[in-house]
């Protein structure tokens, strides 16, 4: 399987070269040259099918003969093994024929976990393969830097920064980046926001002789291999309500477009979906996108589900190239609009095909609470707020009760406890594993929110050394 740039100006690369590429040469991301496609009768046969054999199925025609068959497969295991659930990623009725997905049992209980532990792994395994060693560097808005420093604590061959926008992140996901003590793991909190935070890291991608000096990786969405990890449970939870022989419906709550754009890749690959609905906070730049065709950033506002305060909605530019027809030539020219004026507006055809896969709704703060309570008062479910913003988002624009809306639920609401003890009354406990998490001491680094000091902080702290560091 070979790569190609959204740009289409960076080189072709394979699996395990994309795997540390991260973002493409040409500033674009890469997608697969072709789409894979499973028939009828593979989806099937995906019935009855464990967590792990199915993301096998899925993964292994992306990475090709990138990784050994049987490398690929002991990686997973290894990493599905993390999950607290049996069924890794399991679903819950909360309606006559409404689900939520529940994605959030890994160890940092969000729905990061599900790819970042992969991740981890194949990255460990492609270094090691190499002799090589790598410097990650992710922006997050709360749950992947969590996840990124989980899996890549006191793994020899990366060391790990963080960038984080300070204050705008809960106290919980503030500390499961703050407390790992290892060596490797580096948050800093810039005084910024998420959008900020990720400026700066395609800032960093984007200075050839950074990234050559650090060897300068990825793990935000940007990554593939992130996407790809995230198609699994497209497929685990769409079979487990009937597809192939019926479709389903996804609400995903979205902020960088990563977890819906898997759900486009799983439609592609041949699985029967419905619609996608995309479901944003007040930061609703997607949803306006599509009600006007017009994709003008606006500022970040603060919300009670924080992981989603995001404009620059990164994978989208994944789902520009594939609407266009694959016109690198359109999307260069959307992304310099984007840079030059902060908007771009879509072409009639491209904004048609985008409608006929999606919708969106927005939710604002009130009605989030409201129906974090409305779901614990009829379906006894307690929802986090990303995931109220799904539900909230799946009752407006549901079209046909007959047929299955999954919402995907993100995160664990004891990651958000003082949103969900101010909507419902009941302030969820963290799980017995991060039961001390706030006794434990916080380590991070304050920094502007700017390239040239994030640069230079990781320069002198990572451990890469290659000619012309000093
Ligand atoms: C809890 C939670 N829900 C939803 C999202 C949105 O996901 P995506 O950025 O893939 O659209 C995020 C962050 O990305 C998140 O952390
Ligand atoms: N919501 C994310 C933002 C980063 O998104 P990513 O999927 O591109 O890593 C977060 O929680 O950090």
């Amino acid at each position: 399987m070979r790569y190609v740039s959204t740009r289409g100006q960076a080189p072709v690369l394979d699996f395990a070269d994309v795997l540390l590429t991260g973002l493409a040469a040409d500033g674009g991301l890469y997608v697969p040259e072709t789409w894979p496609v499973m028939s009828k009768a593979d989806i099937a046969a995906l019935a009855g099918l464990s967590y792990p054999q199915v993301a096998e199925r899925i993964i292994a025609p992306f990475v090709g003969d990138a990784i050994a068959p049987a490398a690929l497969r002991a990686m997973i295991a290894d990493a599905y093994a993390q999950f607290r659930h049996p069924a890794v990623a399991p679903l819950v009725q909360t309606g006559p024929n409404d689900w939520v997905l529940e994605l959030f049992h890994g160890p940092t209980l969000a729905f990061k976990d599900v790819a970042m532990l992969l991740l981890a792994r194949l990255m460990d395994h492609v270094l090691e393969e190499r002799g090589a060693r790598a410097t990650i560097v992710g922006a997050t808005s709360g749950d992947t830097g969590g996840a990124a420093i989980e899996a890549f604590r006191g793994r020899a061959r990366t060391d790990v920064f963080i960038l984080f926008p300070d204050g705008r992140v809960s106290d919980v996901q503030r500390r499961q980046m703050t407390t790992a003590s290892e060596d490797n793991v580096h948050a800093l909190a810039l005084s910024g926001n998420f959008d900020d935070c990720q400026a700066i890291v395609k800032g960093l991608f984007n200075d050839s002789d950074f990234r050559r000096q650090v060897a300068l990786s990825g793990v935000n969405s940007i990554n593939w291999a992130r996407i790809v990890a995230q198609v699994v449970y497209y497929f685990t939870s769409a079979v487990a309500l009937g597809a192939p022989h019926r479709p389903v419906g996804f609400t995903v709550p979205t902020g960088n477009f990563g977890d819906i754009f898997a759900g486009y890749v799983a439609a592609r690959m041949g699985l029967p979906i419905d619609r996608l609905v995309i479901a944003t906070n007040v930061n609703d730049i997607l949803a306006r996108t599509l009600e006007t065709g017009r994709y003008e950033v606006r500022s970040v506002l603060p919300t009670t589900s924080p992981s989603m305060d995001i404009q620059v909605s990164s994978n989208f530019e994944r789902l520009l190239f594939e609407t266009s027809g694959r016109d690198a030539g359109a999307v260069n020219r959307w992304m310099d609009g984007l840079k030059q004026s902060g908007s771009f507006t879509l072409d009639d055809a491209t904004l048609s095909t985008i409608r006929r896969h999606f919708d969106a709704a927005r939710t604002d703060e009130a009605e989030c609470a409201a129906t974090i309570k409305r779901v614990l008062d009829g379906a006894g479910y307690l929802a986090d707020p990303h995931t109220a913003v799904g539900i909230a988002a799946a009752r407006k624009v549901r079209i046909d009760a007959g047929v299955p809306m999954i919402t995907l639920s993100t995160a664990h609401p004891a990651k958000f406890p003082d949103a969900v003890e101010a909507a419902a009354g009941i302030r969820p406990a963290l799980p017995a594993w991060l039961a001390d998490l706030h006794e434990r001491r916080e380590r991070f680094e304050r920094l502007p929110a700017e390239t040239a000091a994030v640069a230079a902080h990781i320069r002198k702290a990572t451990r890469v050394v290659a000619e012309g560091v000093e």
